[in-house]
């Protein structure tokens, strides 16, 4: 199990990750994700022991390191993915995979599990970008590391590309069992692919939980717009009901929300109708294809705008009249109004 205690990191006078405090289970995957320069890199260089911290503690089984002991890389046998792959351009799949390995079987059970069997002889020039991740996650996971470390493997990747591969890389992470940290600018990769999202906001997590609290449940306002479109309409909250404009629906409190509110609402909680002119209880601001589907942003008759998500067979332009209607029977999010 991978422990991390109060860990914090300073450059100069700034202090770029305060207090972090996490434990992974042995095959657990985290999703680390946050604005940029939160301190998604650094916490990755200080769990790795490329750069010093100034107080906490992680430990990982046999080591454990603090700003009065630090423990260099070489001791700590972590495995890190870059985005850039960072492979020998001279040496083939296998010698890739090879370097410095004691045990060649290993190299081939990962290269054979990453579906790498038949380019062992191939130079990376002649990969593609997918299949160059695979190696160096091949060669990194050969070397039996304790825990692993990526940092967006996947952003130098196209998106269809992105969508199997992140699905390969977790098999292989969970074949592995090794506890791994997982940076990642992509809200749809953090919640799909993660065991449990960690949100940072300036160096400081604001919400460590599985994705679908952080993204049903989230602690704050930050974390409900980070992870996905949110809109926030006024209501009512009472033993458990909040009242809105356009519905009513079970309501979950957030820091003891009550009476006057904001209701969360997702794209998809709410349902749109066209109507003639005059009608619904909204307008049309703009309109966003999806090719499946299309998102709206509706100005309601109070001001208030929201988000909906509805099929790409619901035409309605710019300007024209709606009907919204909260349709969700899960509980939703309620903050206390701002
Ligand atoms: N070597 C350094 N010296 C001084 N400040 C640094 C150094 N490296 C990073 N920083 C600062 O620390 C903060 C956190 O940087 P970090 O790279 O960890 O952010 P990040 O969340 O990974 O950002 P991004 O999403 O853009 O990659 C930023 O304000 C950055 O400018």
């Amino acid at each position: 199990m991978l422990s991390v205690s109060n860990l914090s990191v300073d450059y100069g006078s700034t202090r770029v990750v305060d207090k972090l405090n996490l434990a992974l289970a042995d095959d657990e995957i985290l999703m680390l994700v946050g604005p940029t320069g939160c301190g998604k890199t650094t916490i990755l260089q200080a769990l790795a022991g490329l750069i010093p911290i100034s107080e906490g503690e992680i430990t990982l089984g046999a080591w454990s390191a603090s700003a009065q002991k630090p423990v260099p890389p070489e001791k700590r046998n972590v495995g890190m993915v870059f985005q850039d792959f960072a492979l020998f351009p001279h040496l083939t799949v296998q010698q890739n995979v090879n370097f410095r390995l004691k045990d060649r079987a290993l190299a081939d059970h990962w290269i054979e599990l990453l579906g790498l069997g038949a380019l062992r002889h191939a130079k990376p020039a002649t990969l593609s970008g997918g299949q160059k991740q695979r190696v160096a996650l091949a060669r990194t996971l050969a070397h039996e590391p304790v825990f692993i470390l990526l940092d967006e493997p996947l952003s130098n990747l196209d998106a269809a590309l992105k969508d199997n591969l992140r699905w390969e890389i977790r098999n292989a992470l969970k074949a592995a069992g090794v506890p791994a940290i997982w940076v990642t600018h992509d809200q749809e990769e953090a919640l799909s692919v993660g065991d449990r999202v960690g949100v940072l906001k300036s160096g400081k997590l604001e919400q460590l939980d599985t994705p679908e609290t952080c993204f049903s449940e989230p602690s704050s306002r930050f974390v409900a717009r980070f992870l996905g479109e949110a809109s926030f309409i006024p209501g009512h909250l009472e033993q458990g009901r909040v009242r809105t404009a356009i519905g009513d629906a079970p309501g979950t409190p957030v820091d003891g929300a009550t009476g006057a509110v904001d209701l969360l609402l997702r794209p998809d909680d709410v349902s749109l109708i066209p109507v003639a002119d005059g009608g619904g209880n909204g307008e049309i601001a703009w309109v966003r294809y999806e090719g499946g589907a299309r998102l709206f942003a509706v100005t309601l008759d109070d001001g208030t705008e929201v988000k909906v998500r509805a099929s790409h067979e619901t035409r309605a332009e710019p300007g024209s009249r709606v009907q919204l209607a909260v349709i969700t029977t899960h509980p939703l999010a309620v903050f206390n109004r701002e």
